[in-house]
């Protein structure tokens, strides 16, 4: 394997000194870049895109080869695991996820198989693979996957929802049956993240989109619960190197001190939360990566630096900070204020690091 010539991402998350903060961002292979948006008409639509491991090579590359990121993450979607169970995972053009069969009753539950990664999402697999030939050790290759309860509750709704009303009231009417599918789904993340790092990937995050929408009680029950066994299960050491965990539950600003608790290398945080008081919170624990709320990308490039450099001087001085967008970048974003935060987060914090 070829040396990474850019290792200041997992040297962040890992605490140890960096030259300036490393920076990359959620979805930054995406619709907000025309490049992308050429890529997925030759591939037909969104699926089609991510099943074609050529095509998902080259969105992946695309953020990289317009801006000075330090990270790639693997192009795919986190309903990947559900469609390998069998639901036929389809998108609505101009809609969100749909499924084809829904999950409602323990039945149903009882006869999702656990997909073998290599066989049943070797797509995913050769994509990780294709990604990591290409790169040619520029960045690392960050892998990820839903977490359980977020799985869930496209699986249960069959698909996007606002209010959560079928999966959430599977979670009280029936917890047992709740838990049964979630135990299924922390074996399937298990063995899929496991699978993406043999592949190549040198860094997995667990995006836990909705563990926020849970009462206190049930997020630890029902979300945290599953992440912690998924990352005990991880492997930790591939290819000489650590293989940092981040675990990113959006609205868990309230959690911070049980999530560091959970064995992950680094926490993701929402632009609800001030870093440095999650610094002080949790930051001899873990690293943290966030938190620029997406939508000042909308705003002028002095507003979207000055907004970069107040995230900086909250953080302070020092490693163990990736910086990101609080959430994903959404596709209405002109791709030139992409760059002037990237560039931004490179020039202004050497000062803190040295
Ligand atoms: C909840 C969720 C999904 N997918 C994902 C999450 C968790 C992150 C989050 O909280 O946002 C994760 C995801 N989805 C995608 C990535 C690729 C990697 C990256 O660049 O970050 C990642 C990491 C591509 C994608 N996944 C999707 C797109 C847009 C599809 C298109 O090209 O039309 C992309 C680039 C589709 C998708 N996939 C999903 C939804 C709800 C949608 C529709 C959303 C929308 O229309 O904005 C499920």
């Amino acid at each position: 394997m070829t040396a990474l010539k850019n290792d200041r991402f997992l040297r962040a998350l890992l605490k140890q000194p960096v030259d300036v903060t490393p920076v990359w961002m959620m979805r930054q292979a995406g619709r907000y870049l025309p490049e992308y948006r050429a890529s997925r008409a030759k591939a037909g639509d969104f699926m089609s895109l991510c099943m074609n491991p050529e095509l998902a090579c080259e969105v992946t590359l695309q953020p990289l080869d317009r801006y000075p990121l330090d990270a790639a993450i693997l192009f795919s979607d986190i309903l990947t695991i559900p469609d390998a169970m069998g639901l036929g995972l389809y998108f609505e053009t101009g809609e969100g996820p749909r499924f084809k069969k829904v999950i409602s009753t323990p039945a149903d539950i009882a006869a999702l198989p656990i997909p073998d990664p290599e066989k049943d999402l070797g797509y995913v697999m050769d994509a990780v693979r294709t990604i990591r030939r290409e790169l040619n050790g520029r960045v690392p290759l960050i892998g990820f996957s839903g977490s359980p309860w977020t799985l869930a509750t496209y699986m249960v709704e069959g698909g996007s929802s606002k209010d959560f009303r079928k999966s959430k009231a599977m979670l009280y009417d029936n917890p047992q049956a709740m838990h049964d599918l979630l135990d299924k789904l922390a074996q399937s993340v298990t063995s899929y993240l496991n699978a993406q790092i043999l592949a190549g990937a040198q860094a997995v995050q667990i995006f836990d989109s909705w563990g926020g929408s849970l009462s206190d009680a049930a997020y630890r029950e029902f979300s945290l619960f599953y992440m912690e066994r998924i990352v005990a299960g991880l492997i930790r050491q591939h290819e000489g190197r650590e293989v940092p965990v981040i675990l990113f539950t959006k609205g868990g600003g309230l959690w911070l001190e049980s999530m560091a608790e959970a064995g992950a290398t680094a926490l993701g945080l929402d632009w609800t939360c001030d870093i440095r008081n999650a610094r002080a919170r949790v930051g001899d624990k873990v690293a943290l990566q966030g938190n620029m709320d997406p939508t000042v990308l909308y705003a002028n490039p002095t507003a979207i630096r000055a907004e970069v450099a107040r995230i900086l001087e909250r953080y302070g001085h020092g490693s163990g900070h990736v910086f990101n967008l609080g959430h994903g970048i959404t596709p209405e974003v002109d791709p030139a204020h992409a760059g002037v935060f990237i560039e931004a987060v490179h020039e202004l914090s050497a000062q803190y690091h040295g």
